[in-house]
């Protein structure tokens, strides 16, 4: 199956490119930039004689005529334009921006930017893998999770789903690496700003709050707005979030364990440690999966659940395949069987 990417040059598309060069099914037809149409090594050396592409300019008509699924790796404001020229003709589209996650009113207020028209906006499945599959694999149009709300929501959907929790309850810590910012320079990034630091950011502003409380609140219509707190780490990839929540009845962490173990039984990107043992960034780093572990306090009656992912794959490019994967018909973990990069 022949299929481009526009916004290549981004951390997000070149994981792309990563992961299309070695899948067994998916050709790389083209790839697009506003760039100059330089090589793909020249902006990107670490790829030399292993992709011999050219980056392309965006045409909309010739990108259609020539693949079967189309990845947007562009900034939200710009991915919403660019989708809209695809969804109509027979294409699949992927996008992992912001833009078709939120309904027009909570775009306006958290993005600051212009919401897409509502036609195009009904027509995107939000691409949470595990948990829409059968809407994933029927659709043409997906709208791939933010980072945090993936690293979130695969963490909180069991006790969400079964109630087990004081709506009111739940505090969600998080941090990630900096590439989840992007490639473009920024003070915070930089060298000097980032490294041995740590730094919260956009304290309860954070424009994935309405997407994590948007999926929250299908599962369990009782849930009410969360606390949410990102903060950025001095690696380059990889997202921890640290979720707390109030247990409604006293449970132990074995239960618990129980549960997550059978309701992520089918899903081989969720790995659910064993009892008494934390995931770590590290241990997930250049693969696709989500590792999950948590611990019930009985003195407290809280429970904290701890989940990692890469930013770049689980968090973006990675589930973005895992999608196409579900919207072909072909097994999730075709072409996304990395090992992560340990240590
Ligand atoms: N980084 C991450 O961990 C995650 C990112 N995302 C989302 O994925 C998308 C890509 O993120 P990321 O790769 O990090 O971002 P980057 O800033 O690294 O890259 C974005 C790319 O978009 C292209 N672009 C910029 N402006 C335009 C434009 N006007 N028209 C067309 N293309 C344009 C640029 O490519 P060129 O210069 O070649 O045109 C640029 O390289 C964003 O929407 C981001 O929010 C989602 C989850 C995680
Ligand atoms: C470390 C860092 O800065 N991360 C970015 C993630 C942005 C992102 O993924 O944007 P979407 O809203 O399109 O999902 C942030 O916190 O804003």
């Amino acid at each position: 199956m022949k299929v481009s990417i526009i916004g290549t040059t981004g951390f997000g598309g070149v994981e792309l490119l990563r992961i299309l060069h070695q899948h067994p099914t998916f050709q790389i037809q083209s790839i697009h930039s506003t760039k100059d149409e330089i090589p793909i090594w020249e902006e990107y050396p670490h790829l030399y004689r292993l992709l011999d592409k050219k980056l392309e300019p965006i045409n909309s008509e010739q990108i259609a005529d020539q693949s079967e699924i189309v990845f947007l790796a562009t900034p939200s404001g710009i991915s919403g334009q660019l989708a809209s020229e695809f969804v109509d003709k027979d294409i699949k589209v992927i996008d992992l921006s912001g833009d078709l996650r939120l309904p027009s009113s909570d775009y306006k207020a958290w993005y600051k930017h212009e919401p897409v028209h509502e036609s195009l906006l009904s027509k995107a499945v939000y691409g949470l893998s595990e948990w829409n599959m059968e809407l994933i694999k029927n659709s043409n149009f997906i709208a791939n999770p933010g980072c945090y709300p993936t690293a979130s929501l695969l963490s909180l959907a069991p006790v969400v789903k079964e109630d087990l929790i004081d709506p009111a309850s739940i505090v969600i810590d998080a941090k990630s690496g900096v590439s989840g910012a992007g490639k473009s320079l920024s003070r915070n990034t930089s060298m000097s700003e980032a490294n041995e630091n740590l730094r919260v950011y956009k304290v309860n502003q954070h424009q994935h709050t309405p997407e994590i409380e948007q999926q929250l609140l299908q599962w369990n219509n009782s849930i009410q707005p969360v606390t949410f707190t990102t903060h950025l780490l001095p690696i380059t990839r990889g997202i921890m979030t640290t979720a707390y929540v109030q247990l409604k009845n006293e449970m132990r962490t074995t239960q618990l364990l129980e549960l997550y173990s059978e309701i992520y039984h089918q899903h081989p990107f969720i790995r659910i440690r064993p009892e008494n043992t934390f995931p770590s960034i590290k241990e997930v780093a250049g693969s696709n999966y989500c590792d999950i572990g948590l611990h019930a306090d009985n003195r407290t009656g809280r429970l904290t659940i701890v989940s990692v992912i890469d930013n770049l794959m689980k968090g973006a490019a990675g589930q973005a395949v895992q999608n196409a994967n579900l919207m072909s018909g072909f097994d999730v973990m075709t072409g996304l069987d990395f090992v992560p990069m340990y240590p």
